[in-house]
């Protein structure tokens, strides 16, 4: 006759499981239940830069976890924080998403996209295939270096919220405020849209 196991308290092969591990392990669980909204940056000035962008949307849709819900217009844009006429011009749009990953997991992913286009980084604000930043998750803020959230230079960049208040008017960045109300406050000069290109939602 066989007897049904039951761990006793007693039993030497049952581990307490440390309070930090059941705290991660609730906080996936939450997520798993409540996917939260990030809004990602995509940017391309080498290359077929439509293209690359459009690159990025799929391979986001096709994470597991991710769902992108919302994609802006294309805006053609001069090379920010560089010298004028070092770079060409930037492709730069912006998606929102709905995931179950948490802040690290989505950029380990965006990383993982960069380096699908054969993103070189090299120098700081190098022309690149492919640029993947995370604008902001939920409403976290964090000044982690390897993940600053919101990221720390949208709030001064047309190029981001230009095409993020054309697909949300009502955003918000979390601490700084409407996106409409920080747009009102950057130069759109070198910021133009591209009205005859389009980006596609992934079905
Ligand atoms: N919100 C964020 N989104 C993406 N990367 C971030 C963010 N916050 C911090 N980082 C870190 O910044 C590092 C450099 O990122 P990246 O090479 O994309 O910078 P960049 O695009 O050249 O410049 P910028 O950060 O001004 O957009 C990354 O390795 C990443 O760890
Ligand atoms: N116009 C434009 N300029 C940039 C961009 C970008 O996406 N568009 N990205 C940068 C680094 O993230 C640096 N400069």
């Amino acid at each position: 006759m066989s007897v049904p196991f039951t761990p006793g308290p007693s039993d030497p092969t049952v581990q307490p499981v440390p309070a930090s591990v059941v705290e991660k392990v609730d906080a996936a669980d939450s997520t798993l239940s409540n996917p939260k909204r990030a809004v990602i940056a995509l940017g391309s000035n080498l290359g077929n830069r439509l293209e690359n962008l459009q690159g990025a949307i799929d391979a986001l849709e096709d994470t597991p976890g991710v769902r992108v819900k919302g994609v802006s217009p294309v805006y053609e844009t001069q090379p920010w924080g560089v010298e004028p006429g070092t770079q060409p011009s930037y492709f730069n749009a912006v998606v929102v998403l709905k995931t179950t990953l948490d802040p690290s997991s989505l950029l380990e992913r965006a990383h993982a996209v960069e380096e699908a286009f054969h993103r070189v980084r090299d120098e700081r604000w190098g022309p690149r295939t492919l640029d993947v930043d995370i604008v902001s998750y939920a409403d976290v803020v964090s000044d982690d270096p390897r993940l600053t959230l919101p990221h720390p230079r949208a709030h001064e960049r047309a190029f981001v919220l230009a095409p993020w208040h054309d697909l949300d008017p009502e955003a918000q960045l979390p601490g700084r405020g409407s996106v409409a109300d920080l747009l009102d406050a950057v130069t759109r000069a070198g910021v133009a849209p591209r009205a005859d290109l389009e980006l596609r939602l992934p079905e």
